[in-house]
C-alpha cells in the first residue's frame, strides 16, 4: 500500500508525458519482441528441411535485427527525454517551492542539504526512469516471451531453467538488500558532506580569520573517510555478488550445454532448435541480472522521493495573496504586538507606536532587546504572536506580501551583494527595463557615481561573490542606489556601528540622508545626531516599550537612554 502511494506522489510531482511514455514502452516491449523472432529465424535457417539457408530467411533475421536495434533506440530516447523532462520539472518546483519558504527555515536548515536534494536526488530518479524503468519493460517482456518460447520449443529443458531462477534470487537476494541498505546510508552521507562543505565555502572570511581551516579539513576529511568506508562495504559486495552471479549464470550455462549436445547426439534436439535455444538463454541473462539492479535504484528513487516529499511541509509564503496596498498618505502602527520566535522565549512584548507618514522613528536599546525582530515583523518575514501592525487603521495582513515588500526600502548594516555586475545588483527584483540615465540618477543620490566611473566597465563590472571586490562603504552606496531605484515609501535602516572609516562614513550618511527624504522610515540607531533629528525614539528594553518621545524628551526622563547617549551613540 505504502509502496503504491510513494509511486504516485513521485509522478504526480513530476508530471510525465504518459501518452509519450505509453509509447516509449509499447516501443520498448516491441524491441524486445523482434529480438525474440530472431532465433527462431535462425532456427528455421539451420534446421530448414534439410535445404540450403534461403535468401529470404537470412534477409527477414538481418530485417529483423536492424528493426530491434532501430526501434529500441528510439524508445531508449525517449524514455531519456521523459525521465529528463521529469527532473526538469521536479527541479523546477523545487526551486520556486524553495525560494517561496518562510525565512525561519532558511535559519536552521543548511542550504547545502537542499541543494543535494534539488540536485543528487533529483539525479537518482531521473537515472531510475531513463535506464531502469527500459530495463525492466524489456527485461519483463523478453522473460515472459522467451520462457512461452522456450516451453513451446522443449519443455523439458525449459523446466530446468524455470526451477533454477529463483534458485539464483535466493543468493542474490540478502545481497541486494544489503546493498540497498548502503547505498541509502551513502545518499545521506552525501547530502550531509554537501551540506557541511558549502557552509565551509561560504564562510570563507571566518575561515580564514579564525585559522579553522585545519579544524574544517579535520572535519570535511572525517566525513570523506566515512563514504571512503561505505564505498569500500558496497565494493565488497559487489566484488562478491557479481562472480556469485557469473559462476550460478555459467553453471547454468554448462548444465544447459552438456543436456542439450546430449539430446542433440541422442537425435531428440535439431542442432538449429538447440542453438536457437542458447540465444535465448543468453537473452535472458541480461532482463535476470538488472533485475537486481532495479529494485535497489527503486529503493534509493523511493529515498529520494521521500526526502523531495518532505519540502511539500514546509510552510512557504504566497506572495500574492491579499489587495495591493496603497501606503501615501497613511500612517503604520504597532498595536500590542508580542512576537515570540519559538515557545522558549517571548522576545517582543506588547508593543504600541505609531508612525505619521515621513516620520522618522528611531529605535534604541541594549544588544538583543528585539530591535531587528521589530523589522524582521515590518517586512512580515514572522507574523505576530499576538496584536497587529496596521497601515493607515487597516491590517498589514490584508495585503499581498508582494505589494507591501514593494513598498519597503531595506539598509541593512553591512550590505552584502549577489555575486554579478553592480547594473544586476541594482535592478535585481525589478520588473521593467532601466535605463543607464535612470542608474546615473540613482547612483549620484546615493553619493556613488565615482565608483561607477572608476571601474573599467562601469556598471558592467563584476562586483565579486557576495560584493567581495567592493569596500565596505562602497558597497552600502550600491545598497542605497538600488533602494533608490525602487522608490519605496518606507524604509528600514540599520545604521553601520563602526564598519566604516570617517570619510567613507559621512559619504554613506549623507546617501542615507538624502534617501530618508519624503519616506517614512524606520531606524535602528547607533548615532547621536540620527536620535537628535529623529520625530520619535522608541526604547526598547528586553522586548517592551520603556521609553517614548523626542530626544530632549527622554534625556529628561529615561535615566537609561541618558547613559546611553553619552556611552552607545556615536559622535
Ligand atoms: N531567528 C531567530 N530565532 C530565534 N531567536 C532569535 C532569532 N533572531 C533573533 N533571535 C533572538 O531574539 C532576541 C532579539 O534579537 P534582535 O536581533 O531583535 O535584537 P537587537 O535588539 O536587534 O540586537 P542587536 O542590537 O545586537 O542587533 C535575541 O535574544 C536573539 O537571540
Amino acid at each position: 500500500m505504502e509502496k503504491t502511494k510513494q509511486k504516485n506522489k513521485l509522478f504526480e510531482m513530476a508530471q510525465p508525458n504518459k501518452k509519450l511514455m505509453g509509447v516509449a514502452i509499447l516501443l520498448s516491449g516491441m524491441s524486445a519482441i523482434f529480438g525474440l523472432i530472431i532465433p527462431l529465424v535462425i532456427q528455421k535457417v539451420i534446421d530448414g528441411s534439410g535445404s540450403r539457408p534461403s535468401f529470404a530467411m537470412g534477409a527477414t533475421a538481418v530485417a529483423m535485427f536492424l528493426l530491434e536495434i532501430a526501434v529500441s533506440a528510439l524508445s531508449y530516447y525517449m524514455l531519456t527525454w521523459i525521465g529528463l523532462k521529469m527532473v526538469k520539472g521536479l527541479r523546477e518546483r523545487m526551486v520556486k517551492k524553495t525560494t517561496a519558504f518562510e525565512l525561519s527555515y532558511f535559519q536552521i536548515e543548511k542550504p547545502g542539504e537542499l541543494v543535494s536534494r534539488t540536485i543528487n536526488d533529483t539525479n537518482l530518479i531521473k537515472e531510475f526512469v531513463g535506464e531502469k524503468i527500459p530495463q525492466l519493460i524489456s527485461g519483463v517482456v523478453t522473460l515472459v516471451f522467451t520462457v512461452i518460447i522456450l516451453f513451446y520449443m522443449d519443455w523439458k529443458m525449459s523446466v530446468l531453467i524455470v526451477v533454477s531462477m529463483p534458485l539464483c534470487a535466493l543468493f542474490m537476494l540478502p545481497l541486494g538488500k544489503k546493498l540497498f541498505a548502503i547505498s541509502k546510508k551513502t545518499q545521506d552521507k552525501i547530502a550531509g558532506f554537501t551540506a557541511d562543505f558549502t557552509q565551509v565555502l561560504s564562510a570563507a572570511e571566518l575561515v580564514k580569520a579564525s585559522n579553522g581551516e585545519a579544524t574544517m579539513v579535520k572535519q570535511m576529511e572525517d566525513e570523506i573517510d566515512s563514504l571512503f568506508e561505505y564505498g569500500k562495504e558496497e565494493g565488497k559486495v559487489n566484488s562478491i555478488l557479481q562472480p556469485l552471479m557469473m559462476f550460478v549464470v555459467m553453471g547454468l550455462i554448462m548444465f544447459i550445454v552438456a543436456y542439450g549436445g546430449y539430446r542433440v547426439s541422442q537425435g531428440t534436439l535439431l542442432p538449429g532448435k538447440f542453438i536457437a535455444f542458447m540465444i535465448y538463454i543468453f537473452q535472458i541473462i541480461g532482463p535476470v541480472v538488472s533485475f537486481s539492479t532495479i529494485f535497489s535504484g527503486y529503493q534509493k528513487v523511493k529515498g529520494a522521493t521521500e526526502r523531495i516529499q518532505e519540502l511539500d511541509q514546509v510552510v512557504t509564503e504566497d506572495l500574492e495573496k491579499g489587495k495591493t496596498v496603497e501606503v501615501e498618505g497613511k500612517d503604520i502602527a504597532f498595536n500590542n504586538v508580542t512576537f515570540a520566535y519559538n515557545a522558549e522565549k517571548t522576545i517582543l512584548k506588547n508593543i504600541s507606536f505609531k508612525a505619521k507618514q515621513n516620520q522618522t522613528i528611531a529605535f534604541v536599546g541594549p544588544s538583543g532587546s528585539g530591535k531587528s525582530t521589530t523589522f524582521n515583523l515590518i517586512e512580515r518575514f514572522y507574523r505576530p504572536t499576538s496584536g497587529e501592525i496596521l497601515i493607515g487603521g487597516d491590517d498589514v495582513e490584508n495585503y499581498s506580501l508582494q505589494s507591501w515588500r514593494e513598498q519597503i526600502g531595506y539598509v541593512p548594516q553591512a550590505s552584502t551583494l549577489l555575486s554579478g555586475t553592480i547594473r544586476d545588483n541594482l535592478t535585481f527584483g525589478l520588473n521593467r527595463e532601466v535605463t543607464d540615465k535612470e542608474l546615473d540618477d540613482v547612483m549620484k543620490q546615493a553619493c556613488g557615481s565615482e565608483i561607477v566611473n572608476r571601474l573599467p566597465k562601469g556598471y558592467d563590472s563584476e562586483v565579486g561573490e557576495r560584493g567581495s571586490l567592493l569596500s565596505g562603504g562602497e558597497r552600502q552606496r550600491v545598497a542605497i542606489a538600488r533602494a533608490f531605484l525602487r522608490q519605496p515609501k518606507i524604509l528600514l535602516l540599520d545604521e553601520a556601528t563602526a564598519s566604516l572609516d570617517s570619510r567613507s562614513e559621512k559619504v554613506v550618511q549623507q546617501a542615507l540622508e538624502n534617501l530618508m527624504e519624503n519616506r517614512t522610515t524606520f531606524v535602528i540607531a547607533h548615532r547621536l545626531s540620527t536620535v537628535v533629528d529623529a520625530d520619535k525614539i522608541l526604547f526598547i528594553e528586553q522586548g517592551e516599550v520603556t521609553g517614548e518621545g523626542t530626544h530632549q524628551e527622554l534625556l529628561q526622563t529615561h535615566d537609561l537612554y541618558r547613559e546611553f547617549c553619552s556611552q552607545q551613540l556615536t559622535d
